[in-house]
């Protein structure tokens, strides 16, 4: 027993330091390359000299406008520092592996609140592409919206797997511009073409959860379609845009999932496959839990004190992991300061995760959204083979943002909130409602 705790040990310090390390290194490249860059390329670009840009002819659809409509925010804050725009300019393709997607439909995630709140902005300020704000230290007029259904309107020399026409998916990376706008830009890595079998308004509500699940629970939770079979896992706060995501994930893959939500919750995850439902508000709700065989993996979509109670239900001493994607990261560097956040951060990870190891023999793991365009292209045939459903809660017209912003803040989320940025026809003609979908899917199975 003491040999294993010590190979978990010595597995978890290597694995850490590789970690922290690496990203202290990124994060001090990123800086540098950052200031030495942004300067340069502002004056490039909007000096309209940009050998990239005067070389291409930019794509029909968009090419003799010079703006397009966006909803933007120009200093931090609540509802009222949303702004409808027709004048914010176009992207403009600078890289040879950039594509530009003509927005059909977007979606709204926890993180669009945060960040039109200012969360966030030190740490994605160092990435920001500098031809899209004003300034390398002012992100203003900044764009929210993190997912993307739309048709590729134009490419970089370099693009391989689209032409203008695809319909296309993808999940923006928070430091880029979002998706609450008529077009975006993104590299062809963060695309992937969109499930045939969904309409663009369904599409948009899978990108994100879909790449911050897959990054939770295979690179940090290192379960695999193939592993999955013998797996039993934990989902707390199910009910949420990534719970009723990785549900259905889980269940394509074989897992036994059990999950934690409201009460009113119980028939959406159970029709998405869910096995146990515990509803957390019950009173001997940890006890219910404990009750239970151990888990291999805890996902937690709820963060707070849910660490506290959720240790003691994973397998002690056999690899299992708890991965949270709810971590003080952001926080601490918006509060402290890049260096200093970023210290603290990692000085809790790795208390955090030793103290685990060393009492459990459990792995403690933060996790994040990361791109992976390839990874939305087996998201794509699970959908297509009619494994994993749009839960679309709530629609909103383009001229509605607020309200959709609004409807988010209210929280106790079932599913994604979507937005409609174009009203041209859809690919599939009309909106497939959830409730209806998932019917379909539990007599099916
Ligand atoms: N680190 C990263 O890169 C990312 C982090 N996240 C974070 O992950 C979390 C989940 O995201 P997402 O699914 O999009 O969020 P949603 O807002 O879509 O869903 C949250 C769900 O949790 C439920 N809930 C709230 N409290 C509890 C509780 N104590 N126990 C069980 N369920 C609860 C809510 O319903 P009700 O209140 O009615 O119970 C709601 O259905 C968010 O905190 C988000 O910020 C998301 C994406 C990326």
């Amino acid at each position: 027993m003491l040999s294993e705790q010590n190979r978990y040990c010595r597995q978890l310090e290597h694995g850490f330091n590789r970690v922290f390390f690496r990203a202290m290194a990124s994060i001090r490249f990123l800086w540098l390359l950052n200031a030495k860059t942004a300067n340069a390329m502002k004056t490039l670009v909007r000096s309209g000299i940009c050998a990239c840009s005067r070389k291409r002819n930019i794509c029909s659809s968009p090419s003799r406008l010079q703006n397009m409509s966006a909803w933007v925010i120009d200093q931090f804050g609540s509802n009222g520092v949303l702004r409808f725009t027709e004048e914010i300019s176009l992207p403009v393709i600078n890289v040879s592996s950039e594509v530009m997607i003509k927005v059909n439909a977007a979606s709204l995630n926890p993180l669009d609140v945060a960040m039109r709140g200012g969360y966030g902005a030190t740490l994605l300020n160092l990435r920001r592409d500098p031809s899209s704000v004003l300034s390398s230290s002012n992100e203003f007029p900044l764009i929210l919206g993190r997912d993307v259904s739309g048709t590729v309107v134009d490419c970089g020399s370099g693009v391989t797997h689209f032409v203008p026409g695809d319909e296309v998916w993808a999940a923006i990376p928070p430091w880029k511009q979002g998706s609450l706008a008529e077009y975006v830009k993104l590299t062809e890595y963060e695309v992937s073409h969109k499930p045939k079998s969904l309409s663009h308004a369904e599409a948009a509500s899978i990108p994100y959860v879909a790449s911050t699940a897959l990054s939770a629970l295979v690179n940090a939770g290192g379960l695999c379609r193939e592993s999955c079979a013998d797996k039993r896992v934990l989902i707390t706060g199910a009910s949420g845009g990534v719970g009723t995501f990785s549900i259905q994930l889980l269940k394509a893959w074989g897992a036994h999932v059990t999950v934690t939500c409201s009460q009113n919750a119980e028939g959406l995850v159970r029709g998405l496959g869910a096995d146990e439902v515990v509803d957390y508000t019950a009173e001997d709700a940890p006890q219910q839990l404990e009750l239970m065989p151990k888990f291999d993996v805890i996902l937690d979509n709820v963060g707070g004190d849910t660490e506290q109670w959720a240790m003691g239900l994973l397998k002690p001493w056999s690899g299992a992991k708890y991965v949270t994607l709810v971590s003080p990261l952001l926080l601490n560097t918006d509060s402290m300061g890049l260096v200093d956040g970023t210290f603290q951060a990692g000085c809790a990870l790795h208390n955090k995760a030793f103290e685990n190891m060393l009492s459990r023999g459990v792995f403690y793991r933060w996790a994040f959204y990361a791109p992976d365009g390839p990874a939305l292209d087996d998201i794509s045939t699970l959908v297509d083979g009619g494994k994993i459903l749009p839960v679309v809660e709530a629609q909103f017209p383009f001229s509605q943002v607020p309200q959709a912003f609004q409807k988010l803040e209210h929280g106790h989320a079932r599913g994604k909130t979507v937005v409609k940025v174009s009203e041209e026809d859809d690919s599939q003609g009309e909106t497939v409602e959830s409730e209806q979908g998932m019917q379909e899917k539990a007599q099916g199975s």
